[in-house]
């Protein structure tokens, strides 16, 4: 079973090296990361997640950010199991999908606190989304990485095919996505970049393109495509509404933030 799963993996890994979708899977895999924590990543999944699913695209959101994990608490919901009861081989994976209370989005939910062994095979995760896409019931699997460079991070970002990084403007944020940039370029082919706490599209597009030149001067993989995809502005509201366990989108829909949100999710679904 489990040499089967392996290689099943291996098979998954030379597709997205070629930065192709598993075969027969009709389920989009997007990961969102950050270098730096708390520049808005999980804000980012959740409110993205709200406006796939208005689409009326089937989501599933995996709340990778192993140990702080906090997507139960933006969808408001306490979850009998997480996927560590699957990873520890108590439940299966349908048992530990959960609905929420918005249409079209499920959540597979991490643990707070949670210290999976640093002897363990970070190599179950990757694990873990090759079986999601296997099971082909949604639209769009999104997985929430913990911040930073991690096993866990570096193996979710292993498989991914299509990988958004959320960052601020400030230095430091932008030295860790610059070395998030640096790993990614040996083995894929680009990354999608937005920015949080920014307040126009040209503070974005021009730090985009400092972060290209960098890479060139820097001689990174020529052929690697760093495209920017939007920047959404610090809003009191959004702070204020997740304190509530509420989805930003779906309570303000048309204010002038949740435009720029479906302003990235309309350049995100051109890319992926
Ligand atoms: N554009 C914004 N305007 C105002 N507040 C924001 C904005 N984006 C996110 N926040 C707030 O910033 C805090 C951190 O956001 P969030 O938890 O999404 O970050 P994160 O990158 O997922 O953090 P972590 O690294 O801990 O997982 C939260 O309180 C969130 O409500």
């Amino acid at each position: 079973m489990l040499d089967a799963k392996l290689s099943q993996a291996k098979k998954l890994f030379n597709i997205t090296s070629q930065n192709e979708q598993l075969p027969n899977s009709k389920t989009k895999l997007l990961t969102i990361t950050s270098g730096k924590g708390g520049v808005g990543k999980s804000t980012f999944t959740a409110n993205i997640a709200h406006i796939l699913s208005k689409k009326n695209l089937k989501v599933l959101v995996l709340d990778a950010d192993i140990g702080l994990a906090n997507m139960q608490v933006l969808f408001d919901i306490r979850p009998q199991y997480t996927l560590f009861d699957y990873i520890n081989g108590q439940k299966n994976l349908k048992e530990i999908i959960v609905d929420t209370r918005y249409k079209n989005i499920s959540l597979i939910a991490g643990k707070s606190g949670y210290q999976y062994s640093s002897n363990s095979n970070s190599f179950i995760f990757s694990r873990l989304v090759l079986d999601i896409l296997a099971l082909n019931i949604y639209d769009i699997l999104i997985v929430d990485t913990g911040a930073g460079l991690n096993d866990y991070v570096k193996e979710f970002l292993r498989v991914s095919t299509n990988i958004l990084a959320i960052t601020s403007t400030d230095p430091s944020a932008l030295t860790d996505v610059y070395s998030l940039i640096k790993m990614l370029s040996i083995e894929k082919n680009g990354l999608m970049l937005c920015f949080n706490h920014t307040k126009s599209d040209n503070i974005g597009i021009a730090i985009s393109n400092s972060l290209i030149n960098l890479g060139k001067k820097n001689r990174l993989k020529d052929d690697f495509m760093i495209k920017y995809i939007g920047s959404v502005p610090s809003s009191e509201k959004i702070s204020s509404i997740a304190r509530t366990r509420k989805i930003f989108v779906n309570e303000f829909p048309f204010d002038e933030v949740a435009v720029k949100l479906n302003n990235v999710v309309d350049n995100l679904l051109k890319s992926i």
